[in-house]
């Protein structure tokens, strides 16, 4: 698949994700995740964030680092998918508590929140 057809595909992977929820085991990684439980998903989501992290210190070496490093990322968004997904948790409620943050700096925002207290 080409960078073109990869607008919407958070969009189309989160459909996938919801369908496999009530797929069989046998056929499907996914349904699998479901079928073995909420630990279970937890478990790959440390895992896949450990590998990320430890891919990213070798990012600086060269191209087959960054490559592993995007590879390790995606396993990581794959599997919190999952996690929502297990949860009924939309991931359409991510992007749009990212985009409620949009424009927002970080800086100000902490500020904001010291001053509530
Ligand atoms: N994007 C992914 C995706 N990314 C990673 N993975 C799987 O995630 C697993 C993570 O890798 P590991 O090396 O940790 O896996 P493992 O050693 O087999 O895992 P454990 O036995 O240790 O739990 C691998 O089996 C990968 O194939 C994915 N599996 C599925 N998808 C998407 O989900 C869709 C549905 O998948 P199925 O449910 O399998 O049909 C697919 O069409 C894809 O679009």
């Amino acid at each position: 698949m080409n960078d073109a057809h990869n607008d919407d595909i958070l969009e189309r992977l989160a459909d996938v994700l919801n369908e496999r929820r009530h797929g069989d085991p046998d056929h499907s990684y996914v349904a699998k995740l479901h079928q073995k439980g909420l630990n279970k998903i937890l478990e790959k989501v440390g895992e896949e964030a450990t590998e990320t992290i430890l891919a990213a210190k070798d990012a600086h070496l060269g191209s087959a680092e960054k490559a592993s490093l995007v590879s390790e990322t995606a396993d990581l968004w794959f599997h919190s998918l999952v996690m929502l997904s297990h949860l009924d948790i939309s991931h359409q409620d991510v992007l749009n508590e990212l985009a409620r943050r949009f424009d927002v700096s970080g800086l100000e925002e902490k500020a904001s929140r010291v001053k509530d207290h």
